[in-house]
């Protein structure tokens, strides 16, 4: 319940309208509830008095009440679904925000299926309770009120006798409801778990195809879609036994109402019209009634999403600016690992007290065996982990000290896979400084050896490419990767190669590129292939975590170490 008045600070914006809203929805429903009082006229004082003037009173009566119904359904219907529309639009906004802002733990964690899941289906929860929901629960809520009251005017004891059977109504309610908040999670998880198992499915559909896994992947597709399967029936079995259950004790309360009213009636204490204008409202009472269970249902169903938006909203980010950070000045590039140890889970370690410095425009390697740790100093120089022990230092400002965004402004990052957004090539580029002009977009990218290609594209800069548009070859993406470093003119550069996917010809061309690129920055590169990193400053090499050894190729294959070890093998390699 804490998370729905949360979920009610987003209405606060739109108080006004929705004030009006509430005013539009209990005059249509006052409308609905004048109906039944011209019944009792009609029959007492038309049928019974015959009285002529009051029939084209009533007639009058009827076809107002019918304009003045539509006019005000009109307004609160529109209202509604204007604010129900904003505050999604809102939530869905704040959610985006908080995964924008979430640190890369999180993203190692969750699949990207998982997060599309919390803004798509679990927004869209909460805006079928907000719209549909506030409707019902207002206009059901006044027609039950102004029934109740329009029946004690008309015979007080016969409305105890139908209001004895309402605890009844709200007991079974609330039995089914807990079941029903904790089968809506279940729906919800299991629809996640679909939209995962797809989003991944399709995203590998490579590594699927190669291994001959279609059948595996249907299997594991089907298991899925057979328990969201279970999960809904489950729901639909409590959803489609509360309505006639609460239908049967509602009846119940009729019959009753029916033998008392009509004795009332023989005994003269109430009259014809009276009793059936009462009985017209005690039916209709069902209705309310009836359907604020459905509400109900449905309240604690999206109370499910709700918490889990909101959850998702609590999560701590973890790494953010400090209240008193400082913007780091324009670098010149001098970067010192001090003792650094990190680890991504507790306890299993993935650097073990590393230290280097690299002086600004130094070139440092980092090469070894898969899995030991060079990502992973890349991945902490811009803070996309903070270190578990140690500090990273850039010109001696430790980088936790200073501002993400001054960091991440001078440091560019050539990964080795490009991802391209679903944008022109000329738009792609520019994602590395959005004021870019269209020269300086285009001479960044005769620098990264792309404008010949480009250019030979179908619509040369302004081809669409990335999920929606053409697909290029690895090294074309790569030059754009390279081109768009470039056009950030950051000091300090990471560089994972990507030469092991490329051909040797378009290895060459983005080798080519890189090397303009390094120029007078200080750069740090992961290194596949040893013969890229012949002229670097000083490389390390990295095993289990450790710098094992470091130096020049020279020093390196002096020492007859794990270096030369790995060099000979690439050189054997390289020879046959
Ligand atoms: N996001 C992550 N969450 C948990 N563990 C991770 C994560 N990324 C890497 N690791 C682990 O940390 C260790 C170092 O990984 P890292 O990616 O830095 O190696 P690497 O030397 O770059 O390997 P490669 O050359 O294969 O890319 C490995 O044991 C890896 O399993």
């Amino acid at each position: 319940m804490k998370n729905y008045k949360r979920l009610l600070a987003y209405i606060r914006p739109y108080l006004k309208r929705l004030g009006l809203a509430v005013i539009c929805i209990i005059m249509a429903a006052a409308a609905n509830l004048y109906l039944p009082w011209i019944i009792k006229d009609m029959i007492d004082k038309v049928l019974t008095d015959k009285d002529m003037m009051m029939l084209n009173l009533i007639s009058i009566g009827i076809v107002v009440v019918f304009l003045v119904r539509g006019i005000f359904y009109y307004g609160q219907s529109y209202l509604v679904s204007y604010i129900g529309q904003k505050v999604i639009i809102d939530v869905r906004e704040v959610m985006f925000r908080k995964f924008q802002r979430m640190p890369m733990a999180y993203f190692d964690k969750h699949q990207t299926g998982e997060t599309m899941s919390y803004i798509t289906n679990d927004v869209a929860a909460i805006q079928a309770a907000l719209v549909d929901n506030l409707i019902e629960m207002v206009t059901e809520g006044s027609i039950l009120i102004g029934s109740i009251v329009m029946m004690l005017m008309l015979d007080w004891k016969l409305t105890l006798l139908t209001l004895v059977v309402i605890p009844l109504v709200g007991q079974a309610m609330k039995i089914f409801g807990r079941k029903l908040k904790r089968n809506g999670t279940l729906i919800q998880e299991r629809m996640a778990d679909i939209t995962s198992l797809l989003q991944e499915s399709v995203s590998s559909i490579r590594v699927v195809k190669s291994f001959v896994r279609e059948n595996y992947e249907i299997d594991r597709f089907c298991r899925q879609n057979e328990l969201n399967f279970q999960a809904a029936m489950q729901n639909v079995r409590l959803t489609s036994l509360l309505t006639p259950t609460v239908e049967f004790l509602a009846a119940l309360s009729v019959t009753f109402i029916v033998w008392f009213g009509g004795y009332e009636v023989v005994n003269g204490v109430l009259t014809a019209g009276s009793l059936v204008a009462f009985l017209t409202y005690a039916v209709n009472l069902a209705n309310p009634v009836k359907r604020l269970s459905r509400v109900y249902g449905s309240l604690q169903r999206a109370m499910a999403a709700v918490d889990r938006v909101f959850h998702v909203l609590d999560l701590p980010e973890t790494i953010k600016d400090r209240p008193e950070a400082a913007a780091l000045p324009a670098t010149d590039g001098h970067v010192e690992l001090r003792h650094v140890s990190f680890e991504y889970k507790k306890g299993v370690p993935a650097l073990v007290d590393v230290s280097l410095e690299a002086k600004p425009g130094q070139m440092v390697a980092f090469v070894g065996p898969s899995g030991a740790g060079k990502s992973t100093i890349a991945n902490l120089i811009p803070r996309f982990y903070d270190v578990t022990e140690g500090a990273i230092l850039i010109d001696g400002h430790d980088i936790r000290d200073v501002t993400i965004a001054s960091l991440r402004g001078q440091i560019g990052i050539v990964p080795q896979e490009t991802m391209l957004f679903s944008a022109t090539v000329r738009e792609n580029i520019r994602y590395g400084r959005l004021d870019a002009t269209d020269e300086e977009v285009e001479a960044a990218a005769r620098a990264a050896n792309a404008d010949a290609f480009i250019r030979a594209l179908p619509q040369g800069y302004e081809t669409a490419v990335g999920e929606r548009g053409l697909n290029l070859s690895g090294g074309q993406r790569q030059r754009i990767s390279i081109a768009r470093a470039i056009l950030k003119n950051p000091r300090i550069l990471i560089l994972d190669e990507a030469t092991s996917a490329l051909d040797t010809e378009s290895e060459k061309i983005v080798q080519a590129a890189l090397d303009k690129l390094m120029e007078g920055r200080t750069s740090f590169v992961i290194a596949h292939r040893l013969s890229t990193i012949f002229d670097a400053d000083q490389i390390f090499v990295i095993d289990g975590g450790q710098v094992k050894e470091r130096g020049t190729h020279e020093e390196l294959l002096k020492k007859g170490g794990l270096y030369s070890y790995l060099y000979s093998i690439q050189f054997k390699n390289a020879q046959a």
